[in-house]
């Protein structure tokens, strides 16, 4: 599937959006460790989160779909299969990584593989620390990428200094301190996104967070409580730059995740000039959520760097499109972890910069585009590299320039499968074709 998208202006409307992803992967991992049973409301229904569901009805979790959401019946880890297993995740570095922490912590063995981008993603972030908890997992080809075998139970806390900036690994040693003898401490050079330790607390774990630390200890029980997603703040990202850069635009996105560990795109966005009002409604099982407006803005460039990047990694390859009609020059650094998601992201970025005529630097830990330089052309063609972010991000381009197509975009299906429909419902002209 290729996306088509053309000069559009006046995008206008309110939407509601499907619901975070991180959040997705966690509830339905978590509520299953829980007893009882609980409704899990606008759960995103993508190929992602779709998979970390197929995974956990392997392992026999009780899972009902319903109407925008699924139903679960829980009796605790004792209820999952210890059976030996195959099991797939797709494109998806948030199920590997979590359901590792999961299956380490489950007597039997299991083979845990994915795509063929997956399979080239880093794996020893969470070999090495779930080894030393006890765990005997291993890469099936000795090289530190999935397929991982992992052969789980008898578990021990640990006190781990994280190597990476990482929520994936943090979740999974937290996941398996859930089940591990005494205390597992994880210890963060940079907050991650804290969905894990949210939804842990609320479901009643003995969790606790001082700075950077995050201590877990096991034996708590879990009941099952309801859950509301919020939408998707990585994909509402999308709807607010398409808003900007069109011109007589204002969209109101309802309902959103605000989630400060989240929300690094929103403040830079502010930082850019960009016209955005938050209207903040409060809590919803334990994660902030509120309303956003947005109307076109007049950008410029930026520097990013440091604690802000992980609050915003997702979002990097949407900053760059922005980057590029932003006037003055946007830096950004600190950002090495981009080579290793379902792209190489700073090359990604740059490669599809280049199409459009921008000036644009590679560094080893990120870019400099100067922004207003790319070149008048009848049409622009994209690549995707298989990755959603860099289709959805570079679709955009055509809302401003007119005549794009970026090529092999079924990737969209893994995080934001409405992308194209919720865009044009509120009047971008984008369209998909096969
Ligand atoms: O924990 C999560 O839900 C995620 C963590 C981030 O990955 P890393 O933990 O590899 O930074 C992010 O890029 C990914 O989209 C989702
Ligand atoms: C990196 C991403 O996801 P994952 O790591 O779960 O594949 C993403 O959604 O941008």
């Amino acid at each position: 599937m290729d996306l088509i998208s053309n000069k559009s202006n006046e995008l206008k409307g309110e939407v509601k959006l499907p619901g975070d992803k991180s959040i997705s992967h966690r509830a339905a991992i978590i509520l299953p460790l829980c007893h009882g049973d609980a409704v899990v409301n606008n759960f995103l229904f993508a190929e992602d989160t779709v998979n970390t569901l197929n995974v956990m009805k392997m392992l026999n979790a009780r899972i009902k779909i319903r109407e925008n959401g699924i139903h679960i019946n829980s009796n605790g880890i004792n209820g999952l299969k210890k059976a030996n297993k195959l099991l797939y995740v797709g494109n998806s570095g948030t199920s590997i990584r979590l359901l590792s922490g999961l299956l380490s912590a489950l007597d039997g063995k299991f083979v845990l593989y994915g795509d063929n981008s997956l399979q080239k993603r880093p794996m020893k972030r969470i070999i090495k620390p779930l080894n030393l908890m006890g765990a005997r997992i291993k890469s099936l080809y000795d090289n530190d990428l999935a397929p991982l075998i992992i052969d789980g139970g008898r578990l021990k806390g640990i006190e781990y200094n994280m190597e990476v900036p990482s929520a994936q690994v943090k979740s999974a040693l937290l996941l398996a301190g859930l089940f591990a003898e005494g205390k597992t401490a994880v210890e963060e050079i940079q907050k991650t996104r804290d969905h894990t330790e949210r939804m842990l607390k609320f479901l009643g774990a003995d969790i606790s967070i001082e700075d950077n630390i995050i201590n877990i200890k096991s034996g708590n029980y879990l009941l099952a409580k309801d859950i509301d997603i919020p939408g998707d703040i990585s994909s509402a990202a999308f709807i607010i730059a398409a808003a900007a850069l069109t011109e007589n635009s204002e969209i109101i996105i309802h309902d959103v995740l605000l989630n400060e560990t989240r929300t690094g795109f929103i403040d830079i966005f502010k930082m850019m000039g960009g016209e955005i009002e938050i209207i903040q409604h409060g809590i919803s099982n334990n994660e902030p959520t509120g309303s956003i407006i947005i109307k076109s803005s007049k950008l410029r460039g930026i520097k990013i760097s440091d604690e802000f990047i992980p609050r915003l990694i997702d979002e990097i390859p949407l900053i760059s499109v922005l980057a590029a009609f932003a006037d003055g020059e946007t830096i950004i650094h600190d950002a090495k972890e981009l080579r290793y998601k379902e792209s190489d992201r700073i090359k990604s970025i740059i490669h599809n910069l280049n199409i459009m005529g921008t000036h644009v630097e590679e560094f080893e830990d990120g870019m400099l585009i100067r922004g207003n330089t790319y070149t008048k052309k009848d049409e622009y063609n994209f690549e995707s590299f298989d990755d959603h972010r860099i289709a959805m991000a570079f679709s955009l381009v055509g809302l401003i320039l007119g005549n794009t197509k970026v090529i092999g975009c079924e990737n969209v299906r893994t995080s934001f499968p409405e992308f194209v429909q919720i865009l044009a419902s509120l009047g971008a002209k984008i369209y998909s074709i096969y």
